[in-house]
């Protein structure tokens, strides 16, 4: 191919040379680093004057680092007269919005207090918070407990301070999670929950779409990104390639007795993509479905749900038939405290739709961060019946321990893409549990297409 430029960012070498040989190239020599102070520093060691370039970098590893590090190449490229530049981002950073804890009332309060001299001054007040820390650090540790509400099993709520694990959920600097053993924040978890505004995390999608149109990218290749609405961020193309004909493919050919297997979602939001696998092969189709609502109890303590109270708390899921179980908010993921009637609480609804009783089950999703969903989920399976759970996955990004609690959990057989680099993967769990379905051979694929001015279409529907 001529007139074709590769450069790759560092954040996934395997991939780009796996790309490259799939377009029969060399990858372009670049120089990566960093200056001192840790800033990043690149210099391009050919001429790209007049040529079509695609930067691949996958949105992983130093995320942070790897982003700016494409946006640099990006311009660099730009400005040294490349006719066309292409992010090739396997893995789209930044495509997730934050997972915040939010009262149902909403926006913040805003009022009036404060005049200066030159008028009124608008401000917004957090009722029952000294500082936004102190109440954002509750609100922090209440998700905690809702996302692991195991209080039976002994396991330590994570350290946020220090883990990696939970990226979904803001890391406050200087935060005490220690403390979330003790009793002593009930007040503030009241607080976090009945403040009347809500926690505003900056979703970023906008400002990354502009970043990378700003540094010079004319067009965005990626895989399964989290949000299908994703690409109107941008106003340049976005070719959203699916990983959906190499998951079938995957299943038709390795799982033994497929056609009798059960495709799960493991949340409402994955439901989508699940069914449309399942339709293809014609499989049934299962999904799990986790409700959280924050509720103000009305009843008294330690009232049954039919006298108006609380239900006992459980972890245990609801099967086909929707009603409420309650996790109460605690500030001990040990122990349940006394429930008293006016405190916040969550009333969480947990449902299985679906059969999967003596079945094989091929949980699938998009991708795994903390692996909480999916091996939650591998759990629910396996208590009602399954026999076998496979998780079918995009996008492996297993930040923190992720890869402990699937090594722990009643995942079967892990089969993960790599969009990611999943070397520590299969060093953790083995390869006999692990198989990777190479995604290099669609995006070398689409680079080619989209360099000749071809259709890529048919990629979505059925791979390469
Ligand atoms: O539970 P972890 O692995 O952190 O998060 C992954 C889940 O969060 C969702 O956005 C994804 O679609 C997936 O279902």
């Amino acid at each position: 191919m001529s007139n074709i430029v590769v450069f790759g960012g560092d954040s996934h070498p395997d991939l780009v040379h796996k790309i490259c040989d799939n377009l029969d190239i060399k990858p372009s020599e670049v120089h990566l680093g960093k200056f001192s102070n840790g800033e990043t520093s690149i210099s391009i060691n050919e001429s790209v004057r007049e040529k079509d370039v695609y930067v691949i970098q996958s949105g992983c590893g130093q995320v942070n680092d790897a982003f700016m590090q494409l946006l640099i190449l990006i311009s660099a490229c730009k400005s040294a007269s490349a006719s066309r530049v292409t992010a090739v981002m396997p893995y789209f950073c930044y495509s997730r919005q934050p997972d915040i804890p939010y009262t149902a009332k909403g926006a913040p309060v805003i009022h009036r207090p404060q005049q200066d001299g030159n008028g009124t001054k608008l401000t917004t007040r957090r009722p029952g918070a000294d500082s936004s820390f102190k109440s954002l650090n509750s609100a922090i540790r209440s998700t905690i407990n809702l996302e692991n509400p195991q209080p039976d099993r002994g396991i330590a709520p994570p350290d946020l301070t220090s883990s990696k694990s939970l990226s979904r959920i803001p890391m406050i600097p200087g935060s005490k999670l220690q403390n979330s053993h003790t009793n002593g924040d009930a007040e503030d978890l009241f607080n976090a929950q009945n403040a009347g505004y809500k926690l505003w995390v900056v979703q970023a999608g906008t400002l990354i779409a502009n970043l990378l149109t700003e540094a010079g990218a004319d067009h965005v290749i990626t895989m399964d990104l989290h949000d299908r609405q994703y690409p109107g961020f941008f106003d340049i193309p976005v070719d959203n390639l699916y990983c959906k004909p190499l998951a079938q493919n995957y299943i038709q050919h390795n799982i033994p007795n497929y056609q009798d297997a059960v495709i799960v979602s493991p949340d409402a939001g994955g439901a989508k993509r699940a069914t449309a696998i399942a339709d293809a092969l014609e499989l049934s189709f299962a999904l799990i479905h986790k409700e959280r609502r924050s509720q103000l109890l009305k009843g008294p303590p330690d009232a049954t749900l039919t006298s108006g109270g609380t239900l006992p708390v459980s972890d245990r899921p609801l099967v086909s038939q929707p009603t409420n179980s309650v996790i109460r908010l605690s500030s001990s993921s040990s122990s349940i405290s006394s429930i008293t009637s006016t405190e916040s609480r969550f009333v969480q609804t947990t449902m299985l739709v679906g059969d999967v009783r003596n079945k094989v089950c091929i949980v699938v999703d998009d991708l795994v961060d903390t692996s909480y969903t999916i091996c939650r989920a591998a759990r629910l399976l396996k208590e009602q019946g399954a026999t076998k759970v496979y998780a079918l996955i995009t996008h492996g990004l297993f930040s923190g321990d992720a890869l402990e609690r699937i090594s722990s959990s009643e995942i079967d057989q892990l089969i993960v893409s790599n969009t990611v680099p999943q070397q520590e993967t299969v060093k953790h769990l083995g390869s006999d549990r692990v198989d990777i379905i190479d995604v290099s051979r669609v995006f070398g694929e689409s680079i080619r297409r989209i360099h000749n001015g071809e259709s890529i279409s048919m990629l979505f529907e059925h791979g390469y």
